[in-house]
């Protein structure tokens, strides 16, 4: 595995958030954490990158205990996230957003990225304020790429974003998946989890309280339903053409 959280614990103050959270990911896999709002997925990401400081557990990478470490050691050793309001300069253009993030050691260089997003070479002389919030977020995972990443986490990617964007990012990131890329993925959006994810697990209150593979997951609408709160079992209502 590349990545292994074990019976990782976590507070915010007196407040015990994680309770125990279990995952993995390895080469070239994606996996999803599901759960509903406030179910620990954020909190999650924040304490593999070490800005919430874990208590208890153990994280590994690449074989090292990595809990504890000050969250600069923990992004230069490559584990890189991309945050939900996703952080790029607004008053920077695009080629310099990506530029200024750029690793020579990366196997991700600008021409790289711009091969799996051309709306960003095409944009590329663009304010990031001018960005769609498609392309804004092509742009995190873009500039992301380029910091040399071993392990990219994604916060909810599509949130907010037009079905056909959607569809755009779900093909980019099947792209940087097959180019060997280890991607956790927190995201509400099963359609997006079931396209893209290799195994799925779902937190509840600060635990993992399922784990399955995509087959599995697709397979047992019970799953959706007990714990996501998603009835796929019921047809949604037709309207009524009178
Ligand atoms: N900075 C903070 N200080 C105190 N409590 C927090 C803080 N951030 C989150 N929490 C609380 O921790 C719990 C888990 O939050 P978290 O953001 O990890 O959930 P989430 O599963 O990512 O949900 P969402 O989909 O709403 O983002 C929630 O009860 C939330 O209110």
């Amino acid at each position: 595995m590349i990545l292994e959280v074990r019976e990782v614990h976590a507070y915010y103050g007196k407040s015990h958030i994680l309770q125990g959270v279990s995952l993995e990911v390895g080469p070239g896999e994606l996996v999803t954490l599901l759960g509903r709002n406030g179910a620990g997925k954020t909190t999650t990401l924040k304490t593999i990158v070490g800005v919430v400081a874990p208590r208890g557990g153990s994280i590994r990478f690449m074989g090292k205990d990595i809990a504890g470490l000050p969250a600069y050691r923990i992004a230069a050793g490559g584990i890189c996230l991309v945050p939900e309001h996703r952080g790029i300069f607004r008053l920077l253009s695009v080629e310099e957003n990506l530029t200024m993030a750029a690793r020579k050691d990366s196997p991700w260089q600008l021409d790289d990225v711009y091969r799996i997003f051309p709306r960003l070479k095409e944009r590329r002389k663009n304010g990031g304020s001018q960005l769609s919030g498609g392309e804004q977020q092509m742009l995190a995972i873009g500039r992301a790429l380029m910091t040399h990443p071993k392990v990219l986490m994604l916060d909810e990617p599509v949130e907010g974003l037009a079905p056909v964007i959607v569809e755009e990012i779900v093909a980019q990131l099947t792209q940087i998946k097959k180019a060997g890329m280890p991607i956790i993925l927190v995201e509400q959006n099963l359609a997006v989890c079931t396209q893209l994810g290799d195994r799925h697990y779902i937190i509840e209150q600060g635990r993992i309280v399922h784990c399955a593979g995509n087959a599995e997951f697709l397979a047992d609408d019970s799953i959706k339903d007990r714990y996501l709160g998603v009835n796929v079992s019921t047809p949604t209502p037709q309207a009524d053409h009178k």
